[in-house]
This record gives structure tokens, sequence and C-alpha cells, in this order.
């Protein structure tokens, strides 16, 4: 999946829901107005591949399943996701250099098809209080940081991280890096569960190259509408 240019190609509604129609369908009226859609937990643990299947030949798919084990037992997940065809997979950084390149080697055999993998940082959802009760002390920026130096050594393409921080990684690593960006709110709209947020804007001007956006979108009364406000004031 190449790299987006700007406006609404750097969009990826998260598709989070358990009912697969509904997924295809969202899938339908999102994906000419976005760059892919991101399919997740949700609806993998209540449909499994199938649901992959359904939406694949609509929209490139972003499979985020957070892979995050022993490095065997990841190698084996690629591989098995491999026929799926997904643009984009996720693994947790903090799994190790290991797990990270053992995911990296089992993608190789798709060959040109090999899905982009991201490794996911530290979650959006966290805060430095909430990062300190797992032991991680420092902060988020660190321990982002931290990460993405082991995930970029160890194979992986790019980083999920919040839009805060977006810039310190772009300083330490430069442009090379493919930078996925969930915790974006639009301005006014419901945080929820999610703690470190910016706007869309906010997060394309540090350096995003993707942002991932749900519930705003999915929640929205007309998603398409909500969609294309958010990509329309893009870089
Ligand atoms: O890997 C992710 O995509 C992810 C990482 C992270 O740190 N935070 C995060 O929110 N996400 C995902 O991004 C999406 C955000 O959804 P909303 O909070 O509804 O915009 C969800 O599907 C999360 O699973």
């Amino acid at each position: 999946m190449a790299r987006p240019r700007g406006g609404a190609g750097r969009v990826i509604p998260a598709i989070d829901t358990a009912d697969p129609g509904r997924a295809e369908a969202l899938a339908r009226t999102l994906a000419p107005g976005c760059g892919a859609v991101k399919l997740g937990l949700e609806l993998f643990t209540a449909c499994g591949p199938e649901a992959v299947r359904r939406v694949a030949p609509v929209a490139p798919v972003f499979l985020d399943l957070k892979l995050h084990d022993i490095p065997n037992t990841v190698a084996g997940a690629v591989r098995s996701l491999l026929p799926l065809r997904p643009a984009m997979l996720t693994l947790h950084g903090a799994g190790g250099a290991a797990m990270m390149g053992a995911a990296r080697e089992a993608a190789e055999a798709a060959g040109e098809a090999r899905p982009i993998l991201l490794a996911v940082t530290v979650l959006t959802s966290l805060d430095a209080g909430a990062l300190a009760e797992t032991g991680i002390a420092g902060g988020p920026v660190q321990q982002v940081l931290r990460l993405a130096r082991l995930a970029l050594g160890a194979g992986a393409d790019g980083l999920v991280c919040s839009p805060r921080e977006v810039g310190p990684i772009r300083d330490a690593f430069g442009e090379a890096p493919l930078l996925v960006v969930p915790g974006v709110r639009p301005a006014g709209s419901a945080v929820g569960d999610q703690v470190r947020t910016a706007t869309p804007e906010e997060a394309v001007a540090a350096g995003a190259d993707w942002i991932v956006v749900g519930r705003p979108i999915t929640g929205a009364a007309d998603p398409v509408a909500a969609l294309a406000a958010i990509g329309g004031a893009l870089a």
C-alpha cells in the first residue's frame, strides 16, 4: 500500500463491530473516501477470517490483531493470515525483537504482497500513570521511542503511536518509518477511552502518514459525511 500524499487517503476508518454484514456495508460506503479500512479484534474474534474475506474485495484491509506471543507462535499466526492478503498487520512492540523478527521473516513468504508490519508502541488509552502501573516509568514518549528503535531494528515497517509521539519519532528516526496514528479526535467529538489524543490536522501536521478514526466516523449519523469532513481538512 503506497504512502498517502494527502487528504482523505490519509484516513483509515476503524470498523469495530461484531457484525460482518455491518462491517462490509460500512466498508462499501466508506471505501471511496479513504485509504483503507481497519478490521480488528471485535470482528475477528466474532467471525474470523471469513469477515476479512468479505471486506477485502471492497477496500485494502488493515488487519489489527495486535499479535503478541512467543516468536514461533506469532510467526505461525502471520503465516496463517497471509492468504487473507491484508495490506497492514499489527504486532505489539513489547513482544520483543525476536518476535518481531520472526513475524517479518514469516511475512516475507508473501513476496510482493507482503503486508506492511506495524509495531504498536504504547496504547493510546494509557497515560503516564497507567503505564507506570505496568512497571514502565519515564512516561509514554520515552517508552514509545524505546519500542520504536527496537521495532524498526527488528524489521517492522512502521509504528502505531499516539499523535503526541509523532513529532518525537520523526525527530529521532526521520521520514522513513510509516506512522499510523489512532487516538485522533476531530474538535468537539467525544474522547471515550482515548487518553493521548489530538485532532486529525494536528496529527498530520506532526508527521502522521495515516490517521485511524473509529467512533467519530462509524457512530456518526452520516459516516460518509463525517469521513469527508475529516479527510477534506487534511494536508
Ligand atoms: O492498533 C491500533 O489501531 C490502536 C492502537 C492504539 O494504541 N490505540 C487505538 O485506539 N488503536 C485502535 O484504533 C481504533 C480507535 O478507535 P476510536 O477510538 O473509535 O477512534 C480502535 O480500533 C483501536 O483498536
